[in-house]
């Protein structure tokens, strides 16, 4: 049987002032890199999004599958209402980091049989993570079978835990929360509540928070061309969700 047809979704409109953006990170904000260590912020993107949360009361968010550690640091000197971990972690208006988990010792077994795979597929990575570990093979396609079958295995070890497939990537991670999960509690408290939640991410995981939106009443945005999806608009890459960023904060400078 063929796959379905990719849905032909429309562009969103542009950003308004009663809005609360939920923005992913990688694949949607930044352009993949083969190590995630190694992706860029463009220029201007950090001011972008930094005269959009102040166009928008601060009602501006990242949601990531990183730990809001890492995209502070990559996002540096902007800090910005987040979720981490795939929605595990929660940083809201307030500024206080919800840390989700331990680390349960087996994932440090996960991680050295996995630095094993990685080691006879150079390019391969083991990213730790704390409480979820992530497999990558996006620079050694060879390495995906192993690194699936590692994971899958292991998660009869890993009570509580949940597989996450993305782009070019598995992870083990807690199961008690997802990006939907983050939308809807950040959604609760200042300065989100009251506003309509338009979401854009590209991945899996995103799906979550593309539903949780939708629910509440507003907008999810796919970036690129991954279908099925619960989107209600699409854009084709990442330049294009810049753009569209860039054209938002035009757009709420000039009704100021
Ligand atoms: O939810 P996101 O912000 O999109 O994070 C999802 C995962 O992103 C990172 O991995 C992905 O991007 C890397 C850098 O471009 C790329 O090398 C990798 O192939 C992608 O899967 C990050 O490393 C993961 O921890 C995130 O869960």
């Amino acid at each position: 049987m063929s796959a379905p047809a990719p849905m032909i979704l429309p562009a969103p409109p542009p950003v308004q002032s009663h809005w609360a953006l939920f923005l992913d990170v990688d694949g949607c904000l930044l352009d993949f890199a083969d190590r995630p260590e190694d992706v860029d912020v463009p220029e201007g993107l950090r001011e972008a999004l930094q005269s959009l949360a102040s166009g928008l009361g601060g009602a501006v968010a990242f949601v990531s599958g990183r730990r809001i550690a890492q995209v502070d640091a990559l996002f540096a000197p902007l800090r910005l209402p987040a979720a981490g971990l795939h929605g595990l972690e929660l940083r809201q208006g307030d500024g206080i980091v919800e840390s989700c988990c331990d680390e349960p010792g087996d994932l440090r077994n996960v991680r050295e049989a996995a630095e094993k795979v990685a080691l006879a597929h150079p390019g391969a990575r083991v990213e730790d993570k704390g409480a979820a570990v992530a497999l990558h093979w996006r620079a050694a396609p060879a390495a995906r079978s192993p690194l699936e079958a590692l994971a899958a295995s292991a998660l009869a070890r890993l009570p509580g835990y949940r597989l996450q497939h993305g782009n070019c990537v598995v992870e083990l991670r807690p199961a008690h929360s997802d990006k939907g999960e983050a939308v809807r509690r950040l959604m609760e408290t200042a300065p989100f509540a009251g506003r309509l939640p338009v979401y854009a991410g590209d991945d899996l995981t995103d799906e979550d928070g593309f539903s949780a939106a939708n629910r509440l009443g507003g907008l999810s945005v796919r970036v690129g061309d991954r279908h099925p999806s619960l989107a209600t608009h699409a854009l084709a890459d990442t330049a294009a969700l810049r753009d569209w960023l860039h054209e938002g904060v035009a757009r709420l400078g000039a009704t100021a």
